[in-house]
């Protein structure tokens, strides 16, 4: 489902890339956890699967998609298979919960009778279904992520991609969002979560990718932090 060989992505002026031939495969259907020090590469990781930036060298596949000749007219097609969450939610202040999700399938040109069956059942997965009539700052900060999930799995992604989507919330809320990743991953979409809160790292034992100064330091399945020995520095 994504497919990183050899990539490698510079910054303009930064002396040191930011991800140095990274290599590593995520299959259709699995969870991973992207985990690192601040600047280690993680958002930069996930950005090179949106088509947010384009990788300076290596190859990348994502969906199905070689992104290293996907011309710039096929990116919409792209981020169509994929659903991204944040870590600051980004919702729209001036719309509802439910105009929150519905706007995403509008600016796709979906149908109004698919929107408005469509709406209520990612609502309903992330629990909200009563609160669709709020607004953004009328919820709790883990409301606002579900609103925020809602509207990356209401066009029915194959993958979705969050980054740091637990940095602003408590530890409960914390491993309420990851749960609720967890669901959406079991129902079969290939979920990736960058993330620097151990805690959540350790609780669901998933394979752990852990970059640092832009190389994958360990990549292990079904690991959690407290699992394997860290690497013995020096
Ligand atoms: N737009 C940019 N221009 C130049 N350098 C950048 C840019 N974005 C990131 N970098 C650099 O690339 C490296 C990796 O950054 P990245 O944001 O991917 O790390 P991260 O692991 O996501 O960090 P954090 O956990 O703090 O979000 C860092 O050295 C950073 O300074």
């Amino acid at each position: 489902m994504i497919r990183f060989e050899d990539v490698t992505m510079r910054y303009a002026k930064e002396p040191e890339p930011a991800l140095d031939e990274v290599s590593l495969e995520i299959a259709r259907g699995e969870f991973a956890f992207v985990v690192g020090a601040s600047g280690s590469g993680k958002s930069t990781l996930l950005k090179l699967m949106t088509r947010e930036l384009i990788a300076s060298a290596g190859e990348l596949w994502v969906a199905g998609r070689d992104l290293r000749t996907l011309p710039d007219r096929k990116v919409p097609a792209l981020r169509r298979d994929i659903g991204v969450v944040y870590q600051d939610f980004r919702l729209l202040e001036d719309k509802t919960v439910t105009q929150n999700v519905a706007f995403v399938l509008q600016v796709l040109g979906r149908k109004r009778h698919e929107i408005k069956q469509l709406v209520p059942e990612a609502l309903e997965l992330v629990g909200l279904r009563d609160k669709g009539n709020r607004r953004p700052h009328q919820l709790s900060g883990g409301e606002q992520q579900r609103v925020a999930i809602a509207r990356a799995v209401v066009k029915k992604p194959a993958i979705v991609i969050a980054d740091e989507p637990t940095g602003n919330l408590d530890p409960e809320n914390s491993a309420e969002i990851v749960e609720l990743l967890e669901r959406i991953n079991k129902a079969g979409t290939t979920v990736v979560v960058a993330t620097h809160d151990h805690t959540i790292v350790d609780e669901f034992r998933k394979r752990v990718i852990e970059l640092s100064e832009g190389l994958v330091m360990r990549d292990d399945e079904q690991s959690g932090y407290g699992v394997v020995p860290r690497r013995v520095a020096g």
